[in-house]
């Protein structure tokens, strides 16, 4: 196994509040690991650490194989966070035009784009199962097509890992499932390692193939679901 984000002794607080302590935890090639825990315990922060927009107070923070603070591949690794955070959907922009944005320095910005590109982007667009919405402005779609949008613009720099935040606030039930299960094939077609941060731990489950939990200021990672994941284990993990 190759793990792709490596943690060692990790600690980390904002000011006086001790968020994680001497944490070891990797995520490997190829995972979808939901990441859960109680409001406030410290999700959000995580995958900051992991993208590098918050330095651990002590310990080391390894991505691809490197340390984070020599680690300059970022084009490698796909972020999505909240669709209210992540791009502004009254910009009068085609879907094709936001999923091809991150072409702008290989085509050069206000140029047509080429056959050639247009064929890269609708062929995510097909990946994702949204190709038939790509003359459609973004701001005309619903709240989960438009995050298949922003995975689809994520996939477009063929990361390695693709990290979200609670991609799913504001979408429906059913749209919730689709979106999860899209991320599974993705997993499996792409063999691209996810990792999400959700707070619906009981959707979520149905699809990832690991989970961690943060509580008490360290992780714990369920690998085997169905066996590890008990009503015992969710009222401690949960403090319900
Ligand atoms: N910039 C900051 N400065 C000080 N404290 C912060 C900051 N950001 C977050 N916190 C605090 O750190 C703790 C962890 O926050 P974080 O957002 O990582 O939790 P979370 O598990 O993602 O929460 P939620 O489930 O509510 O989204 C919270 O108590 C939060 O109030």
């Amino acid at each position: 196994m190759i793990d792709v984000i490596k943690f060692k002794d990790v600690s980390f607080g904002y000011e006086d509040k001790t968020i994680l302590e001497n944490v070891n935890f990797d995520i490997y090639q190829g995972d979808y690991i939901g990441i859960i825990g109680p409001n406030g315990s410290g999700k959000t922060t995580l995958l900051k650490l992991i993208i590098n927009e918050l330095n651990p107070t002590k310990g080391k923070i390894k991505i691809l194989d490197k340390e984070i603070t020599n680690f300059n591949n970022w084009e490698k690794i796909g972020y999505v966070n909240q669709k209210s955070n992540s791009f502004s959907t009254s910009f009068p922009a085609t879907v094709t035009e936001v999923v091809s944005m991150d072409l702008a320095p290989k085509i050069g910005l206000f140029k047509k784009i080429k056959k050639k590109h247009l064929e890269e982007v609708w062929n995510v667009l097909k990946l994702v199962g949204i190709y038939d919405l790509k003359d459609k402005l973004i701001g005309s779609l619903s709240g989960g097509q438009q995050q298949k949008v922003f995975i689809c613009r994520a996939l477009m720099r063929n990361p390695k890992i693709l990290i979200l935040d609670e991609p799913t606030v504001g979408i429906d039930l059913n749209g919730q499932k689709e979106f999860y299960h899209l991320l599974k094939t993705l997993n499996e077609s792409l063999q691209l390692t996810i990792v999400i941060v959700s707070h619906d731990l009981f959707l979520v489950k149905e699809e990832v193939k690991k989970l961690a939990v943060i509580k008490n200021k360290g992780i714990k990672v369920i690998e085997n679901i169905d066996d590890e994941l008990t009503k015992n284990t969710l009222l401690d993990l949960f403090d319900i």
